[in-house]
Parts: C-alpha cells; structure tokens; sequence
C-alpha cells in the first residue's frame, strides 16, 4: 500500500503520522504534501525521515492508493481531481465534499458498511464535534429511536489547528507575565475567557459549526434526527467537550443507558458520580474513544436523557477516525 497525507505539518497532519505508528498501519511508502511554507520539512517516521512535498497540480499521485487529506477545504476542492486522477481513494477532514449525495460520510461505528459506494473515489471525514456526537448517540439509538438532540459544546483551541494551539500557550504566557495578550487566530483573547462562536455565523443564527452538527449527524445516522447546538470554544488545549440532552421515541431508564454506553464500540463510561468521577478532557487528551460520563434523566421531559462527552477531536475527531476507515476498507477488500 501506497499512501499519502496532504496536509502533513499541520495538528491533524502530525497526528495522522502517530495514529499511523501506534496502530501498525500496512503501509509500503508514505509521502507528505503541504504548501510551499512546510516543503522541504523533514518529518521522522517510522525510524525514516521523509521531506514534504510541494502539491501541485502534477503527476505525484500516480501509483498511490491512499491519500489522507486534511489542508482545508478550499485546497480539497482544487485537489480532488489531481488526487483521484490515476485511482487513489481520497479520505478527506475538511468540510468541502460531507454533504455531497456522491460521497459518503463515514464514522465507521456508525456507517462503515457505507465505504462500498464511492463514486469519485473520495470519502469525508465528518466534522469532530459530530464525531463524538454520533458515537454517542448511536449506542441509545440501537435501543430506542432518537428524536430530538440539544448540545452545547465546549471546543478546545486546537479545533482551530496548529496556529491556534501556539497563541493558546502565548496568551497564557502573556497573562502570566502581565502583558496584553496577542489575538490573531481567535476573534477575542481566549485566555481566560469562552467565545461563544466556532466559524461563521449564517443566516438563521446559527454558526457553520452548529448548522454542521444538524446536517452531518442526519446524514451519518440515516435518521430524522434533530441537532440543535451551541458551540463554543474553550481555553483548553485539546480535547472537545459536549454536554448532551437527547429525547427518545419511548422513555429509557438511566441503567438502561449505560448498559448501551458501555457495551458500544469506541465508548467508555467513566460515571461514578460519588467519586467525582467523569470525563475531562485535560486527562482524556490523546485516547482513542469517546468517554462517556453524567448520565441521568432530563428533569423536564419524560422521555428525555442527558450525558456528558469528552473525546480527543484531533485523533477521534479527525485522524483516526480517516485512519479506521481506511482500516476497514482494508479488512473488506475495498483497498489495495
Ligand atoms: N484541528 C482539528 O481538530 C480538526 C481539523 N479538521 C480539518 O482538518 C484540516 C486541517 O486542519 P488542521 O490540521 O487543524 O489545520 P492546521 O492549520 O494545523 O494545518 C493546515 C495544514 O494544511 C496545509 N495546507 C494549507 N494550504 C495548503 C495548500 N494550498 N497546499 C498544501 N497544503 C496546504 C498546511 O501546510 P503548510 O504548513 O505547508 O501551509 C498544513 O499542513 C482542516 O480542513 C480542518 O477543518 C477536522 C477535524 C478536526
Ligand atoms: N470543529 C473544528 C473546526 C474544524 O476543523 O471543523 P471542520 O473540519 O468542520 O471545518 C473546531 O473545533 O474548530
């Protein structure tokens, strides 16, 4: 197997090469594309170093059977073509192709089996914060159908990628020192603070990353589920946090959830509540699953059940979930 990570020195680009060496990956050769500003950069895996490669609108991709994608959305859509040209599966993180009805939209706990149909060859990665979402939600929708959801989320730093990380650390810093913070990722300092908008707002009032949650999640789980959210971005590093209300077609009982949560794939219940026990993302940072925790029933509706999530939105959110569908394709045949 031939691969590639377009993308390569970015917070998902660098996590995809870690995901690929902690899970054994099968993988013959592996080459890294960004722009002109990382070209040139040398990246050690597996032992080897490898040197980024300038995207161009060449040849490069002939002879490649993968390509992981995660360079922003405008460059997926200029790419697509010169990346599937000679018959690589493009496995892409942005937003650029989720909604198109020729490209599937996979978590592959949820909607695997939905790699089998890919018409231009390209795949999309959800957004992170309706990963986590819908690995919640799929355990309680195999035992009763979800109608309604209301979240609100609490989106670290690192959702904005690598720069923002660094003005995270730098804001800190500053404050620490008692100089004024420096702001150019974020609309306002983050530091200390909560900003209720992650990207754009649009004409209902709601932000792209909320509407995003509404339309990926029905979409991912076949249903008419409805997402309402609020998203909001936090000054914690990395890890996103989702507070979770969700209204079933019958009422489910708080023991019933949990059995759900605990035997589904890719959750872990941490909810012992004499204990103070529950996810955080500060501990949570670098795991592979969606933890799951606060479980107990909506105060003002019968039918309704709310649940805390934490789950690591650069690895699940992003580069392992790209990486387990490409697993998966694998185990089914679908990959060379
Ligand atoms: N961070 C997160 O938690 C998540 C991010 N995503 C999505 O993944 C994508 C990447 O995000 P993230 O890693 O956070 O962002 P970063 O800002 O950290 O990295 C962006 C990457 O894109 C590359 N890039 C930008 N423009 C071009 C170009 N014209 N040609 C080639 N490479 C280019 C950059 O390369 P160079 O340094 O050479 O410019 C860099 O490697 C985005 O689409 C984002 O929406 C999805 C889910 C979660
Ligand atoms: N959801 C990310 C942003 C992002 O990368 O979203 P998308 O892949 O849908 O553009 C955040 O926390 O900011």
């Amino acid at each position: 197997m031939r691969a590639a990570i377009v993308g390569a020195s970015g917070a998902v680009g660098q996590e995809f090469l870690r995901v690929l060496e902690e899970r054994n990956f099968p993988l013959d050769e592996l080459v890294l594309f960004g722009s002109t500003r990382s070209a040139g950069t040398k990246y050690t895996f597996r032992g080897k170093e490898l040197t980024v490669k300038e995207l161009k609108h060449n040849d490069d991709f002939k002879g490649i059977d993968l390509v992981w994608t995660s360079a922003g959305a405008s460059t997926s859509k200029e790419y697509e073509k010169t990346i599937t040209k000679y018959g690589a599966v493009m496995i892409d993180n942005s937003s650029a192709f989720r909604m198109d009805n020729d490209v599937p939209l996979i978590v592959p706990e949820v909607n695997a089996e939905q790699c089998r149909n890919i018409p231009r060859n390209v795949i999309a990665n959800p957004n992170c914060t309706t990963i986590q979402l819908v690995v919640a939600l799929k355990a309680i929708e195999d035992i009763a159908h979800i109608k309604k959801v209301h979240v609100s989320t609490y989106q670290a730093a690192s959702g904005a990628g690598a720069a923002a990380m660094d003005e995270l650390l730098k804001q800190t810093e500053q404050l620490v020192k008692g100089e004024e913070p420096t702001v150019s990722k974020f609309k306002y300092q983050l530091a200390m603070n909560l900003i209720p908008q992650v990207d754009v707002f649009t004409d209902n009032g709601y932000t792209k990353e909320e509407m995003k949650m509404y339309n990926e999640s029905r979409k991912i789980m076949g249903t008419d589920i409805e997402v309402s959210a609020t998203c909001i971005r936090v000054p914690v590093m990395r890890a996103h946090s989702e507070a979770t209300w969700i209204e079933t077609e019958r009422p489910i009982s708080i023991e019933e959830a949990r059995e759900a949560f605990a035997k589904a794939k890719g959750v872990i219940v941490i909810d012992d509540t004499a204990n103070s026990q529950y996810p955080m993302p500060l501990f949570l940072a670098g795991r592979d699953e969606v933890f799951v925790g606060r479980i107990r029933k909506d105060l003002t509706n019968p039918n309704g059940l709310t649940f805390w999530t934490v789950s690591d939105q650069i690895k699940k959110g992003a580069a392992l979930n790209a990486v387990q569908i490409a697993e998966y394709m694998l185990e089914q045949g679908l990959l060379k």
